[in-house]
């Protein structure tokens, strides 16, 4: 016998004692994870962790493995927080998840802001019949709290301006309402200052709208810096507000057609900083819907507060071919320095990719929802 083979049967004489207490190890691992189940705990205990790698390194004959021997630790734990990840996705009914639902036909729609707001154009542009008797509300939460207690059945809401980003208030109410989006839409925003007919630039003292105006024009906004900025629910509400209030010196930033509507005249055109500023849209409401037709999901999930592990899920996007359209984090209430994370991708939830992808970023999570499956909008719809 050569002197390799007798190191190789030393090595599979240890190899068969380290497997069976592995064995037993990820057994005990699993165990525990039940535990943390029970008692809402969470997986990943680092002040544990370091308890580990230290007193097992206290027991090294030298250190001339140290590294590997931490290194060996790290990965058995490592694969201990996988088996726990299984037990807690195991304890969600990870089908309920995928309950589709029909869509509400004839459904009430809610639209945010008064009569003239983007999200009422928003409206009109997605559905293909206008809808009967529209709901407006004036903050996201009332249409979010109409949506829910059944009052309408779908609600149309900004979610992301192309030179603003997210409106991360109308994301941080889809998780906290547990609301679906079933649909989206661009709309093109140009923004007007406008005032009571007649009225010229300089006797503007106080201008209202939405935050939204306002962030989007900042420009404009650089050279007149002694009016007033006052925020206000949307901005249809702000130019019926200028309109109501009868006085000259206040101007609202608001759209064209809310002009109109509401009987005022453009003062100041095209404010907007970008020339090609946009806004999508989402159509919330109670229920996941899908349909073969659908090509883009939204989740929402958060992950153990520990290194690698976004690293560690999106690399599955790759591996699944999938398109990551957008990522963007939210701080979870209550819970200093943890996020939310919000993900737009490519596909339908029937798919056999996307199926593997999202079971593993709910295997993976802390929480997870699916938020919705539904059509892509094109710009330029
Ligand atoms: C097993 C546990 O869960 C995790 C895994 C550990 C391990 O495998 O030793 C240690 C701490 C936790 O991050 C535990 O909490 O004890």
């Amino acid at each position: 016998m050569t002197d390799l083979e007798d190191y190789r049967k030393e090595l599979d004489a240890i190899d068969q004692e380290l497997v069976a207490l592995f064995e037993k190890r990820m057994h005990i691992s699993q165990a525990i994870g039940n535990y943390k189940v029970a008692h809402d705990l969470p997986i990943f205990d680092e002040g544990r962790e370091q308890r580990v790698a230290e007193q097992n390194l206290t027991h090294l004959k030298s250190d001339e493995f140290a590294v590997q021997t931490h290194h060996f630790l790290d990965t058995i734990m490592d694969l201990s927080k996988e088996v726990q990840k299984d037990v807690r996705a195991a304890s969600n009914d990870y089908e309920q998840i995928f309950a589709i639902h029909e869509p509400k036909q004839p459904a009430q729609i809610g639209y945010f802001g008064e009569t003239g707001s983007f999200c009422e154009e928003a409206m009109l542009a997605y559905f293909k019949e206008a809808p009967r008797d529209p709901k407006n509300y004036h903050t996201f939460e009332s249409l979010f709290l109409a949506i829910q207690n059944g009052e309408i059945d779908y609600g149309v809401l900004p979610v992301e301006n192309s030179s603003t980003g997210a409106i991360s208030q109308v994301l941080d109410l889809l998780y906290k309402y547990g609301l679906s989006i079933v649909g989206e839409q661009y709309i093109k925003i140009e923004q007007h200052l406008i005032g009571l007919e007649g009225t010229s630039l300089d006797q503007i003292e106080e201008v209202y709208s939405h935050p939204q105006g306002f962030q989007q024009s900042t420009d404009y906004f650089k050279y007149h810096e002694q009016w007033r900025q006052i925020p206000f629910h949307s901005t249809s509400d702000s130019a019926k507000m200028v309109k109501d209030s009868g006085d000259a010196h206040k101007g609202a930033i608001a759209s064209r057609r809310a002009a109109q509507i509401h009987g005022l005249s453009i003062l100041a055109e095209s404010i907007q900083n970008q020339s090609e500023n946009t806004t999508r849209f989402i159509i919330v409401g109670k229920d996941l819907e899908s349909n073969p037709r659908c090509n883009k999901v939204s989740v929402v999930f958060s992950l153990d507060n520990q290194a690698g592990t976004l690293f560690k899920l999106l690399r599955h996007f790759a591996r699944y071919h999938i398109n990551l359209i957008k990522i963007e984090s939210r701080p979870v209430e209550g819970e200093k320095w943890e996020y939310l994370l919000y993900l737009d991708f490519e596909g339908n939830i029937a798919d056999e990719n996307v199926h593997e992808a999202l079971r593993f970023i709910h295997r993976s999570s802390v929480y997870f929802r699916l938020l919705g499956c539904y059509i892509a909008a094109t710009e330029n719809k």
